[in-house]
């Protein structure tokens, strides 16, 4: 059997990308695939050419996640995209974005935009929050969209992945959207046009691009609570660098347990106060436990 990629599912079409010629066919699902399970962008198809237009789907991949929002299968990344300015930079926002799609298993990296605008001094601070994220056990990029920086390195970064872009309005994901897929993208103003509008749940489209990844017409979460995914207990799972640490206590929150290598952590400047700040804020804790921690 040949192995495709659904990129396009909108109501009874079904687009499938067969990697071995890249071509797209339209895929037509045999019953018993239907009987299984629904079929959404980002899922692996197993089946055959038909003719020139059709592929016949006999299977399904298992998937490794489903994003509800946008609905797709198998996100490998997801681009967090901030900017220092423009909108401002707001990194409790950032960090339940990175908890959220650390607990969706979409592995989230951060992308920063916008560094054209940047003076000297803003351009050190962006890199105070690049080492701050990297050291958190974060992948971050800084890009130009309207200057076509640091886009060559992303679609490289980004090589066979199928991932989607996350992030505050007016931090420029469509305009990254645009450079790595190379065109201007008709589709969003005729969705645009009907009202179906880019938060529509149905009809999600994945662009090809780069070498054989593929990216999401549908952005992400723009701003989200942490707690509406998850238990304040677990929290915790989902703040990378944590994990690094073993407290007394295998269940500890981090808050106010003795043996907290945790706080030990954020003591010594291993774990930045933002982050820990951060966190406590996400589970509601008072953050003066951070007080005595940071200097
Ligand atoms: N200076 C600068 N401006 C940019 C850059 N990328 C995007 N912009 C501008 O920022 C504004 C917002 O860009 P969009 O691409 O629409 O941002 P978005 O994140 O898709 O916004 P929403 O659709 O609201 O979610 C536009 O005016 C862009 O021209 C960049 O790299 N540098
Ligand atoms: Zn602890």
């Amino acid at each position: 059997m040949r192995k495709g990629l659904v990129i396009d599912r909108e109501a009874q079409m079904i687009g499938v990308y067969l990697f071995e010629n890249k071509k797209i066919y339209r895929g037509i699902p045999r019953k018993k695939v239907l009987k299984k399970t629904k079929i959404y962008a980002g899922d692996y198809v197993l089946g055959e050419v038909v003719d020139e237009n059709t592929f016949a789907i006999e299977d399904i991949e298992e998937r490794k996640n489903f994003l509800v929002r946008p609905p797709v299968a198998n996100v490998d990344k997801v681009l967090v995209v901030m900017t220092l300015k423009m909108p401002e930079f707001d990194n409790f926002l950032l960090d339940n974005l990175l908890a959220v799609y650390e607990y969706l298993n979409a592995d989230p990296v951060i992308v920063f935009n916008k560094i054209d605008i940047l003076d000297e001094s803003e351009k050190k601070e962006l890199k105070r929050w690049e080492e701050l994220y990297k050291s958190a056990g974060y992948d971050v990029l800084k890009v130009s969209a309207r200057e076509n920086t640091g886009i060559e390195r992303l679609k490289e970064y980004l090589k066979g992945a199928i991932c989607i872009l996350a992030g505050p309005s007016g931090v420029g994901k469509s305009s990254i959207l645009s450079r790595l897929v190379g065109i201007q993208l008709e589709t969003r103003e005729v969705s645009e046009k009907t009202e179906r509008g880019r938060h529509t749940t149905t009809g999600v489209k994945l662009f090809p691009f780069g070498d054989n990844s593929f990216i999401g017409d549908t952005p992400g979460f723009s701003s989200v609570d942490a707690l509406y995914f998850m238990d304040k207990k677990e929290v915790r799972l989902y703040f990378r660098e944590f994990l690094r640490y073993k407290c007394r206590f295998p269940d500890c929150t981090h808050t106010k347990e003795p043996g907290c290598q945790v706080k030990e952590a954020v003591k010594k400047g291993e774990i930045s106060c933002e982050r820990y700040r951060n966190y406590l804020k996400i589970i509601k804790e008072d953050i003066s436990i951070a007080k005595d921690l940071c200097q």
